[in-house]
């Protein structure tokens, strides 16, 4: 086989985050995500997964350790340079799928460009578009979808900018089964088609098993790394984790 050289994505190097009042939401977690790779991080509630997922896309800034991105740490740039980044680098997928009401579907699919004074790369938007099956529904505005068609809105939006990394905050957890597993194989076929890099925070075991890599938090820490996840395996960790 020939060897090809790893890019990583997101890196943390002991990364912790305390609240004021105290709470150690993370406790040293390092980690290294190559690109290309569509990692899931699971958890009870409260284990630091959304923490995690702050700190490593610079919306908030350990308290020490350090997190970058492609490279620039992140985790050192001012409040200014951090959005820069972020907006050039980082795409974003939301549970409430975070449209803009007022907006069109092309318009909102661009918005990260405007946001970043960035040109518009026309192929693109088309290919993306298109993959995201939106084509007929351009000049819709966001409540005339259902919920599946705003999710893949905000799914082409958070590809629109090509970034480093998208980061998917429980992107499933508003829709009914049959439309989650059709955003789960649109994120799963971005990854496999175009080598996107997608971290993904969920509840669902069977979209956790979607991910090529599962890391399962717990209090703060990653308690485990699991390569090729299944879905009864992390369902029976997190039950083990939950009544510990
Ligand atoms: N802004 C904040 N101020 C104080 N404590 C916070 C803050 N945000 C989170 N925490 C605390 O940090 C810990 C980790 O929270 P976090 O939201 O990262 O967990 P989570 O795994 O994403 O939880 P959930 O699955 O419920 O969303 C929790 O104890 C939480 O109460």
């Amino acid at each position: 086989m020939l060897a090809t050289t790893t890019r990583t994505a997101v890196t943390l190097e002991d990364v912790v985050k305390t609240y004021p009042g105290g709470v150690r939401a993370l406790d040293g977690v390092s980690l290294s995500v190559d690109a290309g790779t569509f990692l899931a991080v699971m958890g009870p509630s409260g284990s630091g997964k959304s923490t995690l997922m702050h700190c490593a896309a610079g919306l908030d800034t350990p308290t020490s350790g350090r997190a970058f991105i492609e490279g620039t740490e992140i985790s050192r740039l001012n409040e200014t340079k951090r959005t820069e980044l972020r907006r050039a680098r980082v795409g974003f997928i939301f549970q409430q799928y975070n449209l803009l009401p007022s907006l069109s579907v092309a318009d909102n699919i661009t918005l990260p460009l405007r946001l970043a004074g960035a040109a518009p790369d026309r192929e693109w938007i088309g290919t993306l578009v298109d993959r995201v099956g939106l084509a007929g529904r351009l000049h819709h505005r966001p409540s005339e979808l259902s919920g599946g068609q705003q999710q893949r809105v905000a799914v082409a939006r958070a590809l629109v900018s090509r970034p480093a990394v998208v980061f998917a905050d429980e992107p499933t957890g508003a829709l009914d089964i049959r439309t989650a597993r059709e955003v789960l194989d649109l994120l799963r076929a971005l990854v496999d088609e175009f080598g996107q890099t997608v971290v993904m925070v969920t509840h669902d075991p069977a979209a956790a098993a979607r991910a090529d890599l599962a890391l399962v938090m717990a209090d703060g820490r990653i308690a485990d790394t699991i390569v090729a996840p299944a879905a009864p395996h992390l369902a029976r960790r997190l039950t083990e984790l939950e009544t510990e």
